[in-house]
């Protein structure tokens, strides 16, 4: 029989952490190992055997706690924001000197919602306008959702390769924020209301007539499929992955 993987959960204190650590505790295939909150030494993974790490920190928190696991060969699921495109070049060239190691960063670990970006960058060239909503519960620190960008990036590549131009767009004068964030060109609006888990609505428009492509989490249980998904194939996918869709088969 094949081993339990050997998890260790950073965050395990905090919303998205308390359910990993019950999914993980809950898999057959899986032994939490350690779960460790805010200033509990990362050594502690060490001590504990920990193979497969999950990062549920902060954004201030998760480029440390990455590279230490990479530093001592353990792979690691990442569902922190704030991995832009630095931090994301330095942990690959970081990676590129332990090549037998893994590493996901998703975004997002809701199946429905990574198909839901998919689907949207494939609809991305058939119409003038795209504009993203992304709206979440009141409590998240960072703006726009790690989501909203992501899906961004996929719409604004999938529209250059087609060789679509910008939307169009008369502003002139505006409030500052009123047109919401610019991401490669793809305006991203961010809610924040109280009730909300974690939802997005990406709107595609042409000459009468429009296409919105919505996502709804309502429980954190969605995202647990794609974190276990994340840990049984991390160690299948040496170096750096970005985005859940890269352990998917989503155009078979
Ligand atoms: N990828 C996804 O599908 C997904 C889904 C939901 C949330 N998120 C992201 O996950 C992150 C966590 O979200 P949340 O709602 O659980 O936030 P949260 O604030 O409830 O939890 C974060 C926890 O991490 C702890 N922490 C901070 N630094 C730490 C460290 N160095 N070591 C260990 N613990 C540390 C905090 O004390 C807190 O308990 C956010 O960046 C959020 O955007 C991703
Ligand atoms: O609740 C959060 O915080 C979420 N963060 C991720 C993001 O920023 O996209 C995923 C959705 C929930």
């Amino acid at each position: 029989m094949t081993p339990p993987l050997k998890v260790a959960v950073l965050g395990a204190r905090g919303r998205m952490g308390a359910e990993a650590v019950k999914a993980v505790t809950a898999a057959e295939d899986m032994e939490l190992v350690a779960a460790l909150g805010r200033g509990e030494a990362l050594e502690r993974v060490l001590e504990a055997g920990a193979t497969h790490l999950v990062d549920l920190t902060v954004p201030a928190s998760t480029e440390a706690n990455v590279r230490f696991a990479v530093e001592h060969g353990l792979h690691a699921v990442v569902g922190t924001t704030g991995w832009d495109e630095d931090r994301r070049a330095a942990l690959a060239a970081l990676l590129a000197g332990h090549p037998d190691t893994g590493v996901l960063i998703a975004p997002n670990f809701a199946l429905g919602s990574v198909l839901a970006s998919a689907f949207a960058a494939r609809a991305a060239r058939y119409f003038e306008s795209v504009e993203i909503i992304e709206l979440h519960h009141p409590d998240k620190v960072d703006a726009p959702s790690g989501t909203a960008v992501r899906t961004a990036q996929l719409v604004s590549a999938a529209r250059a390769a087609a060789g679509v131009p910008a939307g169009p767009d008369a502003t002139e004068h505006a409030l500052d924020g009123a047109r919401g964030a610019d991401v490669g060109g793809v305006r991203v609006h961010s809610v924040r209301l109280r009730g909300l888990v974690a939802h997005q609505e990406v709107l595609l428009g042409g000459p009468g007539e429009q296409l919105t492509i919505r996502h709804d989490s309502y429980d954190r249980a969605s995202f647990m499929p794609g974190v276990l998904l994340g840990l049984r194939s991390v160690a299948a996918h040496p170096g750096l992955t970005y985005g859940l869709d890269g352990y998917l088969e989503l155009n078979a």
